[in-house]
């Protein structure tokens, strides 16, 4: 079944942190993809506020240096061109009153009527932003018009904090015009799981204990803390990827089928299964959890130096670099099935993958009295890079005895699809201009993902992580975690 897609309505997008690392790495170059395939209304307009440039020439200009625009595809290439006429500037500090003045002035001048406004600045400034907008009547949607507000990540530092925020955001304006970022939800691959679940009989039929013997979710990088360390060193691997990212993909993974596939039935679904995770006693948060901080090492070739010699750590830091935890799913679908999730920073591969192992089958036939149980059967859904789907299976080798060997049937992406161009921020841009909130996620949703992880939160404010070498697949005692099991970590980037 294929779609036909439209250009989204026209509609004027205000950013906040115009002239930041995002918009010019992401947004901007999306825009301009998502120009290049007709999406964007022909009246649209990219209004940018910051402190930094003068005018409108001065921010189209800083685009066209970043560099990011020469990476694009020539279509885009092209697209930008046209889309750089209608990028405009307003010079102001949004932390003051008259930001939000000059900018209701601009708008009304532009005579806007629909508008989103994207916070790409720092998150201590997300409540403080939205609350002005409220206050300068730029969030009452009148005759028809929209007003939404995309917020970046991460949403909140803890549970409190994501509670105290999304209090104040929601206190301005209704839940259905607050756009909360997930960037994983845009890549093609996370929204696949979806499809790969409910459009196949073959797969929804074993999802479930009953086929299933545990599930792994793995979101390994090679990328170091690099010029970050003012914003990691605060926040850690498990702020940083698992009440978003790796809980978006469990999420998918997990969720009970939506009566229909659209944004609150879908969000639904999601949150039900979110609040479904068991919350880890104080014990389980010790005994279930596992940190790491990566020391010198060499990654792709290259030496790294360890978490703590790199700037704006601090030399005694004992933030996490890595994560590793087990958790249980309380559903009748999952009772009992074991979730293994992990991520690190300056791991020898990069990838992201989610790993269903099956049971073994009944029949014990093929089972060798020597060798045991036969290697389980996998289903590897690969995320990113290499993205795809793989299903190791058993098969008879040739010859006159019966004897049964390891292989894999491979679905890759880029066999059958061109996703290789794209950003994944072109679907968030374009459902946030269209109105379409299920790539989204919602207060309840964010706030049952802090419930879960604080109390690991809470435990892990005393123990230092275990180090790690940079260049490995993270701590020993991350694969304690699954021996103690008798299970073993799927090896990520093969
Ligand atoms: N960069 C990335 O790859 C990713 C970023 N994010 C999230 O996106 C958000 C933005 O990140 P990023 O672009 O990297 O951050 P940057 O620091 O690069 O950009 C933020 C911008 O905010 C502007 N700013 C700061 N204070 C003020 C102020 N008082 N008034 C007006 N403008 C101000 C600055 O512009 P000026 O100096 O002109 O005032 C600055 O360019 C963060 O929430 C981050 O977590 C999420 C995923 C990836
Ligand atoms: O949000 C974040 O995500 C990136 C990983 O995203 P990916 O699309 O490159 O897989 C991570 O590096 C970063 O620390 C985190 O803030």
């Amino acid at each position: 079944m294929s779609v036909k897609v439209e250009a989204a309505p026209a509609a004027t997008l205000v950013i906040f942190g115009a002239t930041g690392d995002l918009a010019h790495r992401l947004l901007m170059p999306s825009l301009a993809n998502m120009t290049a395939a007709g999406l964007i209304d022909d009246n649209f307009r990219v209004l940018g506020i910051g402190r930094s440039k003068e005018s409108d020439e001065e921010l189209r200009t800083s685009f066209d240096e970043s560099g990011c625009m020469e990476k694009l595809e020539s279509a885009s290439k092209k697209a930008w061109k046209s889309l750089r006429k209608r990028v405009l500037f307003e010079q102001g500090d949004f932390t003051r009153a008259e930001c939000y003045e000059a900018l209701k002035k601009r708008l009304d001048k532009l005579g806007c009527g629909n508008v989103a406004f994207y916070l790409a600045v720092a998150p201590r400034f997300f409540g403080d932003i939205v609350e002005h907008l409220g206050k300068a009547g730029l969030l009452e949607e009148k005759d028809g018009a929209f007003r939404r507000v995309a917020i970046e990540k991460p949403f909140g530092h803890d549970l409190q904090s994501a509670k105290t925020l999304n209090k104040r955001i929601l206190a301005q304006a209704d839940e259905s015009q607050f756009y909360r970022i997930d960037h994983f939800l845009g890549k093609e691959t996370v929204q696949n799981i979806l499809v790969a679940r409910f459009a196949n009989a073959m797969t929804e039929a074993v999802w479930n204990r009953t086929y299933i013997d545990h599930v792994q979710i793995t979101a390994a990088e090679t990328v170091d803390v690099g010029t970050r360390g003012d914003f990691y060193d605060h926040a850690g691997a498990l702020r940083d990827m698992v009440p978003n990212h790796l809980f978006q993909l469990l999420s998918m993974v997990a969720m009970e089928a939506p009566n229909r596939f659209d944004a609150d039935s879908i969000r639904d679904e999601k949150s039900k299964l979110l609040k479904a995770i068991r919350i880890p006693s104080a014990k389980e948060a010790k005994t279930n959890a596992v940190r790491g901080q990566y020391g010198a090492g060499t990654v792709d070739g290259k030496k790294v130096v360890a978490y703590t010699k790199a700037p704006d750590v601090a030399p005694d830091s004992t933030t996490e670099t890595y994560a590793a935890l087990k958790l249980e799913i309380d559903t009748p679908r999952w009772a009992g099935v074991p979730f293994y999730l992990r991520t690190g920073k300056a791991l020898g591969k990069k990838d992201t993958e989610v790993v269903l192992t099956f049971r073994p089958v009944a029949y014990a036939g093929f089972r060798d009295a020597e060798v045991g149980d036969l290697p389980a059967n996998k289903l590897v859904i690969q995320i990113q890079p290499d993205e795809g789907i793989d299903f190791d299976f058993l098969a008879k080798q040739p010859g006159p005895a019966i004897a049964t060997t390891p292989v894999t049937m491979a679905f890759r992406y880029a066999d059958h699809f061109d996703i290789s161009h794209t950003t994944g921020y072109e679907t968030l841009l374009y459902d946030l201009l269209r109105g379409d909130q299920t790539l989204f996620q919602r207060a309840d949703g964010i706030e049952a993902a802090w419930a879960v992880v604080q109390p690991i939160l809470n435990a892990w404010k005393k123990d230092a992580p275990d180090a790690y070498r940079a260049g490995s697949t993270g701590p020993a005692t991350a694969d304690a975690l699954l021996e103690r099991d008798g299970r073993k970590w799927h090896v990520f980037g093969e």
